[in-house]
Order: structure tokens, then C-alpha cells, then sequence
């Protein structure tokens, strides 16, 4: 049965308990708060564990695709917005599947923080300073990827956990550098840990990397009215078209594709790379047209992708 909320209750916000998780659900209570004029204790942050949460997945050194592709994250939370156990739900939008369940709906997207990786490293200052042979360490197969492709000497081993863990792994010398969203550190106010940043001319970041989003019950028209003043046209517009790239490529899991969507005036410019998982091959492209049409031309790079690609590129597809 349908829970009617009091107009007095508060606003149930649903999150992970990760420090990141923590700070993004944070940073959109302040912004409801000044949005509405509202007293923290109009809202609740409820913490929500999911399976990617799960303490003994985490610790088996497995890649996060092989414990359960992109939902992994967002199952549970998703989940408790359907139940009515939370109204609104704050999420990275880089981990989010590009299909939402049925009468739920993410298209609330704060303004975009730093959408390049950062460069970390206790020994070097940049990517192109890493000796031959130097270990990264990364879970993400689309970093792994892009590394392997422009640096097939580089050795990778599977890094997972908090910034704070991969940070110690760096002290005991597990690796030599590893990659992070800026985005994350800056919201973390760990910005300092980056020596360098990685420019997208050189390697694209993921997918919506760097954007807040917050999800909602379609029929739920109280928190579609207090949404309406967070949501930024420019993340609205790129997130559109970055999406709609990722959706017609079927990047449901955890897949090496990356792009990027820019802003120029009333244009938009999204570029897009496609790798093979082992880095051997790579096919980039881009496009370019009016900002309002991002959807369609996110779907058309993809379509030209999938086509100009030779036949067994796109094996990982699920
Ligand atoms: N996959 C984990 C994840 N999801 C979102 C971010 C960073 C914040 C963002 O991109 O918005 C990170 C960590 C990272 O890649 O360093």
C-alpha cells in the first residue's frame, strides 16, 4: 500500500555509507535546504548497506564485474524508494545503470563537479613519469583498458576500497600510482593527494563521471516540486547525451567505454573510446550538434561506433 507521507515528515534521503555516499547526500540536503529555506531537521539521511557494500565480496580481490556489474550499488537503495522506506535517493551518476526500474525516475542531476581522473602517486607526478614496467592499481576496467592501450608496459593489479585504503596500499607498495574521479577527492576535501590530472585529450573519464543525481518515485509529486530547483540545465543537457551514448552501446555492466560531453554555446561535443578489455585495440570518434538534440546524437556516435567496430569488439557486451 501506498505510504502518504505527512506534509510535516521529513524527507527521507537515501544513501550509501561511504564518506563519498555521505558527502554527495549531504551536499544535496544543503542545496534543498537554501532551496526552500528549510531546517536541517526537515530532512533524514538514511543510510542504506548494498551488496557492493558487502564487506566479504569487497575483500575476495575480485573485479567488481565478476561480483555483479553496475546495479551492484543501487539494488537496495532503489529498492527502499519503491517501498517508500526513503523518498529521494543521491547517487554518482557514473555507477548508475542507464535504465532506471519501473516508476522510478533520475533525471535530477546537480551541477557538474571535475570530470577528469587524478593522477596518485606517492614516487611520481604524473602518468607519463611512471618508469617502464611501474604498477598501476585500478578496479576499473575502463582505466585498465585505457592504461594497457597507451601504456602496454605499465603492470595493473585489482585496487578496490575507500580513498583512505588505497591510499595505505600505495604506502605499503602494493602499486605506484593509481587513478581517482577528481570529482570524489574534491568532494571529500582530498584534493591534495592528486599530483596531476588526467586532460580528456588524453584519456576520456567515464560516463556522467562527476555528476550528483538524485532519483525519485515518478508519482511522487511533492519531491518532483522540491527537485525542480536543483536541476542544472548544463548537467541536464550532457548527461542526456552522454547517457544516451552509453544506453545504445549496452554499457549495462562495467564496460571499458568512455566519453565525455562539452558544452560549446548552444552546441554540444561528445567524444567517445571503445576498448577491447585487454587495451590491445581502441576506436574513438566524436560528434557534434545542437545541445538540445544530445539524446539523438549520443545514440548516433554510438550507432557509428557499433558499426565502423570489427565484428568480435564488442564480446563483452551482456
Ligand atoms: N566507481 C566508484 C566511483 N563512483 C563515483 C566516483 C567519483 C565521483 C564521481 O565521479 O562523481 C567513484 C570513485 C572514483 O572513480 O574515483
Amino acid at each position: 500500500m501506498e505510504q502518504m507521507p505527512s506534509p510535516n515528515a521529513p524527507l527521507k534521503i537515501g544513501t550509501r555509507g561511504s564518506p563519498l555516499a555521505l558527502a554527495q547526500a549531504y551536499e544535496t540536503r544543503s542545496r534543498l535546504m537554501a532551496a526552500h529555506d528549510l531546517p536541517e531537521e526537515a530532512f533524514e539521511i538514511v543510510v542504506i548497506k548494498t551488496s557492493g557494500d558487502n564487506a566479504s565480496l569487497i575483500a575476495a580481490d575480485k573485479p567488481l564485474k565478476e561480483v555483479g556489474g553496475k546495479g551492484l550499488f543501487t539494488k537496495e537503495i532503489e529498492e527502499a524508494m519503491v517501498d517508500g522506506g526513503i523518498d529521494i535517493a543521491v547517487h554518482s551518476m557514473k555507477d548508475m545503470p542507464t535504465v532506471q526500474p519501473e516508476g522510478l525516475i533520475l533525471n535530477c542531476y546537480l551541477p557538474r563537479e571535475d570530470t577528469r581522473d587524478a593522477f596518485v602517486s606517492l614516487k611520481y607526478d604524473s602518468l607519463d613519469a611512471l618508469p617502464e614496467g611501474a604498477v598501476v592499481g585500478t578496479s576499473s576496467l575502463r582505466r585498465r583498458a585505457q592504461l594497457a592501450y597507451r601504456r602496454p608496459d605499465l603492470k595493473m593489479v585489482e585496487f578496490r576500497g575507500n580513498v583512505q585504503t588505497r591510499m595505505k596500499k600505495l604506502e605499503d607498495g602494493v602499486a605506484d600510482a593509481t587513478f581517482l574521479a577528481r570529482a570524489g577527492l574534491n568532494r571529500l576535501g582530498m584534493s591534495d593527494v592528486a599530483k596531476s590530472s588526467i586532460e580528456p585529450e588524453d584519456m576520456l573519464p567515464a560516463v556522467a563521471q562527476g555528476c550528483i543525481g538524485i532519483e525519485r518515485r515518478i508519482a511522487d509529486e511533492r519531491c518532483a516540486e522540491l527537485l525542480l530547483p536543483l536541476m542544472d540545465g548544463p548537467s541536464g543537457l550532457r548527461l542526456a547525451c552522454e547517457r544516451a551514448f552509453l544506453r545504445t552501446l549496452d554499457g549495462s555492466c562495467e564496460t571499458p567505454i568512455a566519453g565525455l560531453s562539452i558544452l560549446e554555446g548552444d552546441q554540444i561535443w561528445l567524444r567517445g573510446e571503445i576498448l577491447r578489455p585487454d587495451g590491445s585495440e581502441a576506436i574513438a570518434d566524436a560528434i557534434r550538434g545542437p545541445a538540445t538534440d544530445g539524446e539523438a546524437l549520443g545514440e548516433e556516435l554510438a550507432r557509428r561506433m557499433l558499426a565502423s567496430a570489427p565484428a568480435d569488439f564488442f564480446s563483452w557486451r551482456c
